[in-house]
């Protein structure tokens, strides 16, 4: 509790920063409410200058403006917060200094047009020629070192980096698979990253099956085939996104097919996205199907609750959040299966505490994210049973998870494995793991314990206490 005091104390007064995802929630509520000119008029120009003291500070350009957003848009941006979770929302208005005005603004990205998800570039974006230009169409944060490996896509992790590597030479094409927001796309750019940095002539050209097909279709409008035809015959990496989106249009499937043709007889590497394999895109046509199976063929599955973890791990570090590891695994268990959808709940908790003037704690995060996700209970976990057996026996933690053998020490590890055996979901060999032991002196543990309540009054006592405890502590939390 004191330390829940003094983070709270702490986080007076200071700023904290209010990322991009959250601020571009705020600006497509305002968006949903008011005309696109008046959004444009007032709202374009604005800075989000993070939240302090629990309110979201705007910057405006001046003191007129700085009225009107009080008059006018107060309530609506406290109901955007509101959305967002913040139970008390507060927003303040502060006039820019002119130079910062002209300054910042400009780099301030325009929010996403309602229907893009959050995190993605424009799809297709302006024709490269340049080598410069394919900074813009690349997402700066889609590189390998962003990227965390897990079982579920270390096979398509290495595949993009041997592609990266040896571009035109390792697997060509690469065709990678699997459900939406695992990370097809943070890989192909990954590789789009690395070959930039070693070579940075290369030209990449990044695309969208959708944008493909609709620059095609504008191209023949206007009669400039050969222009299409040169952009995206002359690259040295093309990058394709839901190539899925392919089936059904014979004359974007035609184009492909030559792009594709003229890149390959060229070594020119080709990286393919797609929801499902080649084999399964229905109307396909069979020669455009054998080329995507010419290369290799990697998928990406659901991540793991451990690789979970530590990509929410990653994304706090990079936004410099300081959150528990308590608060990120209940994010983890929340979330299973888009990546996408994991970073947004992440965030969706650290705009709750911030809007909240809260420290992080599970509570917190159940609480911000049950309006989005059916409510969660937060439940003990391995490491509350541990500490609060530890207080009880009066022992540290780590002397219990040891490797001592005296009876001092083996009772109190015996109760703690059997409360977390009753207590949690954890299996056998989780718990075993927790311990640094195997799964059969966890069910020894138990069966131990099992037998000695009832007989032995001080274990008994012991264990009634500790539950006891223990449920309480779980009921407060979600109480708050
Ligand atoms: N292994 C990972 N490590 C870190 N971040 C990841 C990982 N996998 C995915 N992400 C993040 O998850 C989000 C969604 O990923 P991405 O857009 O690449 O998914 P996708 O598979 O291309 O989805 P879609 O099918 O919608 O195109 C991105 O912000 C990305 O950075």
């Amino acid at each position: 509790m004191l330390a829940a005091q003094d983070r709270a104390a702490r986080m007076k007064g200071e700023v904290r920063v209010i990322t991009q995802e959250i601020w571009a929630d705020v600006l497509g509520y305002v968006r949903k409410n008011i005309s696109e000119v008046e959004y444009h008029t007032w709202f374009a120009p604005v800075k989000n200058l993070g939240v302090q003291d629990g309110a979201l500070v705007i910057g405006v350009r001046n003191s007129f403006a700085q009225e009107w957003f009080r008059k006018h848009y107060l309530e609506l941006l406290e109901d955007a917060l509101r959305a967002l979770g913040a139970q008390n929302p507060q927003v303040s208005f502060q006039v820019l200094p002119a130079a910062q005005d002209a300054l910042l603004l400009p780099s301030d990205p325009p929010p996403a047009p309602p229907g893009r998800p959050p995190g993605r570039p424009p799809a297709g974006g302006p024709p490269t020629g340049l080598p410069t230009e394919n900074r813009k169409t690349l997402n700066p944060k889609y590189t390998f070192e962003n990227f965390v490996v897990g079982p579920n896509n270390n096979l398509a992790h290495a595949a993009a980096l041997a592609v990266a590597e040896s571009p035109g030479k390792a697997y060509n094409p690469l065709f990678i698979y699997g459900d939406v927001g695992l990370g097809k796309t943070h890989l192909m750019h990954a590789v789009g990253h690395y070959i930039m940095e070693r070579f940075p002539e290369k030209r990449i050209e990044y695309v969208s099956t959708e944008s493909f097909t609709n620059e095609l279709i504008n191209a023949i409008r206007d009669d400039k085939t050969t222009q299409f035809r040169n952009r995206y015959r002359s690259v040295d990496l093309l990058l394709v996104d839901d190539i899925q989106f392919l089936a059904g249009k014979e004359r974007t499937q035609e184009e492909f097919f030559h792009t594709f043709n003229a890149l390959y007889e060229n070594h020119k590497q080709i990286i393919l996205s797609s929801d499902r394999p080649p084999k399964d895109i229905q109307t396909l046509e069979g020669r455009l199907r054998s080329r995507f199976e010419w290369g290799l063929i990697t998928d990406i599955q659901s991540p793991e609750f451990e690789t979970r973890v530590a990509i929410l791990k990653m994304n706090a570090e990079h936004n410099r959040i300081d959150i528990p590891q308590e608060v990120l695994e209940l994010i983890a268990r929340q979330v299973t299966s888009n990546i996408r959808e994991l970073e947004g709940a992440l965030m969706r908790v650290v705009a709750f505490a911030s809007l909240n003037s809260v420290p992080f704690s599970r509570a917190v995060a159940a609480k911000a994210l049950s309006n989005v996700f059916a409510p969660q209970e937060v439940k003990v976990e391995m490491m509350d049973v541990l500490r609060s057996t530890a207080a009880h026996f009066n022992m540290p933690p780590d002397v219990i998870r040891g490797s001592g053998r005296v009876r001092e020490v083996v009772v109190p590890r015996q109760v703690a494995m059997y409360l977390i055996r009753e207590l949690t979901d954890h299996s056998l060999p989780e718990i075993g793991q927790f311990f640094g032991r195997d799964h059969s002196t966890v069910m020894h543990a138990v069966s131990k314990v099992t037998e000695q309540l009832g007989k032995d009054p001080n274990l008994t006592a012991s264990v009634d206490a500790l539950r006891r405890h223990l449920q309480d502590v779980e009921d407060e939390e979600n109480d708050t």
